[in-house]
């Protein structure tokens, strides 16, 4: 469970009185994510998702989330909107933590994935994408390939080891051969760029009735190749529960994409190396997490390891037709 700060009656019924959507009728920590605090608000005027923001948020970079949120929404993307208070504000502190309330969105998001699931999924992140183009201010990528190398340094080598033997040395050497191959590294040619979601994962997307009702969760969303949201959706949604590749997932996948975003021949090209970077991003992220997370802390982390069979499996793939497209 992610509630890493714990928050008073009091304390939140004070807070609410600096907005204007009603008094506080219940509130209970969300059992699940790992990133930040969340509380599901009922007010006397409906429902609300507060959010306390802990750790890899830089506090700087939260308006330029928030005003995602809302660019995205402008242009007819469903996502959570930031609640101003009666000054304006959206960006406030609770508990001595950056705090946001946003609209609560309805929704259940896929507990297991199915082929229906995909198609819709790709045509959302598409979607995301083109409304992202007019978002014209720029975020880097602070999980991107520079900061691989020094994550799987931070995990601490015998640490690593102790997940599982010859981990550390599998991961380095794959590193070694992701990085010098990504586009746009010194030399390699670049790939179209612009606003990407960057933890599309099924906790993320919701659906209602059958349909696609909403994404969720931008806080990793940044500036970066478009086709990495896709590698990234690639781990995320296309591996079977035994850990094979489902090729069909992955084709409707990007065929709902390609329904809004044509994909172009270089982004197809480099899809292999994007996949491997995007299995060694969440592969190391869980893995600092795993070696990390304090005893105690009401979080389940996330199992590294269902990313190293992923990993493998990208690392064996030569072209995009080893994905179904
Ligand atoms: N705006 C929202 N509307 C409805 N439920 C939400 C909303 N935001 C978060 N949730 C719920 O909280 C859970 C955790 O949120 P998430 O943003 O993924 O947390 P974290 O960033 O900590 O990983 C989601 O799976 C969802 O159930
Ligand atoms: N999707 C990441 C972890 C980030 O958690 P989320 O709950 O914010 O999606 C992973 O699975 O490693």
């Amino acid at each position: 469970m992610a509630v890493y700060t714990e928050i008073s009656d009091e304390a939140l019924s004070g807070f609410l009185e600096s907005f204007d959507i009603g008094t506080l009728v219940s509130f209970r920590g969300i059992a699940e994510g790992v990133e930040n605090s969340n509380f599901q608000l009922r007010t006397s005027t409906g429902d609300f998702i507060l959010t306390l923001y802990e750790k890899r948020v830089n506090v700087q970079e939260l308006p330029w989330f928030l005003g995602f949120m809302q660019h995205l929404a402008s242009q007819g993307v469903t996502c959570p909107q930031p609640v101003a208070d009666r000054q304006g504000q959206t960006l406030r502190t609770l508990a001595d933590r950056p705090a946001a309330i946003t609209t609560f969105l309805p929704g259940v998001w896929p507990r297991e994935v199915r082929l229906e699931h995909c198609r819709p999924l790709g045509r959302a992140l598409a979607q995301l994408h083109l409304a992202g183009q007019s978002y014209t201010q720029e975020r880097a990528n602070s999980l991107g390939p520079q900061a691989w190398g020094p994550l799987l340094a931070a995990c601490q080598q015998e640490r690593v080891e102790a997940v599982q033997p010859g981990l550390q040395a599998e991961l380095a050497a794959a590193l070694a051969h992701i990085v010098p191959a990504w586009p746009g590294h010194e030399g390699n040619a670049a790939l179209p760029r612009g606003q990407i979601h960057a933890d599309l994962f099924p906790d993320n997307v919701f659906f209602l009735d059958h349909e696609l009702s909403g994404l969720i969760d931008f806080y990793f969303a940044c500036t970066d190749f478009l086709a990495y949201d896709i590698a990234i959706c690639l781990n995320a949604w296309c591996f079977d529960a035994d850990g094979t590749f489902n090729a069909e997932f992955s084709r409707h996948l990007v065929q709902g994409y390609e329904d809004v975003r044509p994909l172009t021949e270089a982004e197809r090209h480099a899809m292999p190396v994007l996949a491997q970077g995007a299995a060694m991003r969440f592969l190391l992220t869980r893995l600092y997490d795993w070696i990390n997370t304090p005893a105690g802390a009401l979080v389940t982390p996330k199992n590294p390891l269902e990313y190293l069979p992923r990993l493998r499996f990208h690392c064996a793939v030569e072209d995009g037709r080893g994905y179904g497209f």
